[in-house]
C-alpha cells in the first residue's frame, strides 16, 4: 500500500530499497536560503535512493559576481551558495542552471521555492507550451498567500490552476541554515493524493529531516502564511524589550487565531494541522524565535526603517542593523500604533 497518512496516523517510512517508483527527476525553482537547503537534501537523496535521476537542477537567477564570474559558475565550481547558505557544502550532483526551461526539462518533480513576490513570472514561463513534462507534479515551499479582494488563494492552488499539475505544500519548523547544517528537524507535507505523499516523502525524507505527509494542503499553506503575522508580533514584543511571558501569550493566542482564520476561509482544513504538526505549532515557535520576520519586526521597532527597506536588505543578504533604547522603542511604537490603528500598541 502506498505510504499515506491521515492526521492520526504515525508514518512508517519505507526503506529506499522497498520503493518501487518509476525514475523521477527533481528540479528546484529558487536558490535563496531555503531553496538551496531543500535542493541540497533532494540531491543527497537522489544520489542515494533508488528511482531517481542522479542530477538535481536548481534555478539560479543569473548575475555577475565581481571578480569571480557568473553566479551559476561560481556555485557549480565551488559547490557552495556563498550568499544565501555560506559555508555549507553542496553535493556535486546539484547543478545550478540559469534558464528556467532548462531546469525543468524532463523534470517530473518540481519544487517551487522562490520568495512569493517573484512567483508570477516563474509561472508564466513554466506554463508555456512544451516547457513542463506532461507527468510533472509540483510542491510549494513558499510561505504566504495571494489575496485578491475578499478572496484568499493558496500558492499550491494557484500553481495547480496555472500549470495544470497537482501541487502539494511543504512547511515546518525549518530555519534554512539549521536544516542545511543537518540539525534534526521535522517538516509537514500537505498532499492531494497517496501517490504525491509517496513521491515527495522519497524526495525529502532523511534521518535528520523527517517528513510527515498529511491530507491538509490548505492547512499547511495557511499556517506558513499566518505564522509570519504572529512572528511580527513576537518581533515587536522583542523590540519593546518584553520577556518570555508576553511572547508566550502572543504565540498561544496567535496559534488559536491561525487555526480559526484558516477554518473560516478553508472549511475542509483541520485544526490538528496547527496543534499537532510541524507546519503548525512547531513552525510558529521557531519562526518567533529565529525567523527573519521576527528579526525584521524587531529591527522595525529599533531602527524605524520601513519594512520595504528591511525586506530589501534581507533579499540582498545584508545583515539587519538594530539600535535602540527602551524609551525610543516605546515612543516609536505608540506613535506608529496610533497612526496605523494597532490597538495592542497604543
Ligand atoms: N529561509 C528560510 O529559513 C525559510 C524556511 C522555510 C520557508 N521559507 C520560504 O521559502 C521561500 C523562499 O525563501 P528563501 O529563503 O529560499 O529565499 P530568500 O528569501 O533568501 O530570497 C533570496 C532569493 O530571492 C531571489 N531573488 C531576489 N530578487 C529577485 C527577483 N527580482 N526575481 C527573482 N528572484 C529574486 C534571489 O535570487 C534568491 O534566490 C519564501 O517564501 C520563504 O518564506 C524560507
Ligand atoms: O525566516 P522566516 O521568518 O521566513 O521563517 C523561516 C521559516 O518559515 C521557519 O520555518
Amino acid at each position: 500500500m502506498a505510504p499515506y497518512v491521515t492526521e492520526f496516523d504515525l508514518y512508517e517510512p519505507q526503506s529506499a530499497d522497498d520503493r518501487d517508483l518509476p525514475t523521477q527527476k527533481v528540479a528546484v525553482i529558487g536558490s535563496g536560503s531555503w531553496g538551496t537547503a531543500l535542493a541540497r537534501i533532494a540531491a543527497l537523496n537522489a544520489a542515494e535512493k533508488k528511482g531517481f535521476d542522479h542530477e538535481v537542477r536548481m534555478w539560479v537567477r543569473e548575475r555577475e559576481i565581481p571578480g569571480q564570474g557568473l553566479l551559476t559558475e561560481v556555485i557549480n565550481s565551488t559547490h557552495e551558495n556563498h550568499r544565501y547558505l555560506p559555508d555549507v557544502s553542496l553535493p556535486h550532483n546539484l547543478v545550478a542552471v540559469p534558464e528556467l526551461k532548462d531546469v525543468v526539462k524532463d523534470a517530473t518533480l518540481i519544487v517551487l521555492v522562490v520568495p512569493h513576490q517573484f512567483l508570477t513570472p516563474v509561472l508564466e514561463e513554466l506554463s508555456k507550451p512544451g516547457v513542463l513534462a506532461p507527468n510533472a507534479r509540483a510542491i510549494s515551499a513558499i510561505k504566504g498567500v495571494e489575496v485578491v479582494g475578499a478572496e484568499i488563494y493558496t500558492f499550491p492552488w494557484l500553481i495547480e490552476k496555472k500549470l495544470g499539475i497537482p501541487c502539494s505544500a511543504l512547511g515546518g519548523a525549518n530555519i534554512a541554515m539549521e536544516v542545511a547544517q543537518s540539525e534534526f528537524c521535522e517538516t509537514t507535507i500537505g498532499v492531494p493524493s497517496p501517490d504525491d505523499a509517496a513521491l515527495w516523502h522519497a524526495v525529502f525524507d532523511s534521518p535528520m529531516f523527517r517528513v510527515h505527509p498529511i491530507e491538509d494542503v490548505a492547512g499547511v499553506s495557511l499556517s506558513g502564511a499566518l505564522k509570519n503575522v504572529v512572528a511580527l508580533a513576537a518581533g515587536f514584543v522583542d523590540g519593546m524589550g518584553y520577556g518570555g511571558n508576553t511572547k508566550a501569550a502572543i504565540l498561544r493566542i496567535g496559534l488559536l487565531e491561525m487555526a480559526a482564520f484558516t477554518k473560516e476561509f478553508f472549511p475542509s482544513s483541520s485544526s490538528l494541522t496547527f496543534s499537532h504538526h510541524s507546519a503548525g505549532v512547531a513552525d510558529l515557535i521557531t519562526t518567533s524565535f529565529g525567523g527573519r520576520n521576527r528579526k525584521c519586526a524587531e529591527a522595525f521597532i529599533k531602527t524605524g526603517k520601513t519594512f520595504a527597506q528591511l525586506e530589501h536588505e534581507l533579499l540582498n543578504g545584508q545583515k539587519l542593523q538594530g539600535v535602540v533604547t527602551a524609551e525610543e522603542t516605546f515612543r516609536f511604537l505608540q506613535a506608529r500604533g496610533r497612526e496605523e490603528g494597532y490597538p495592542l500598541f497604543t
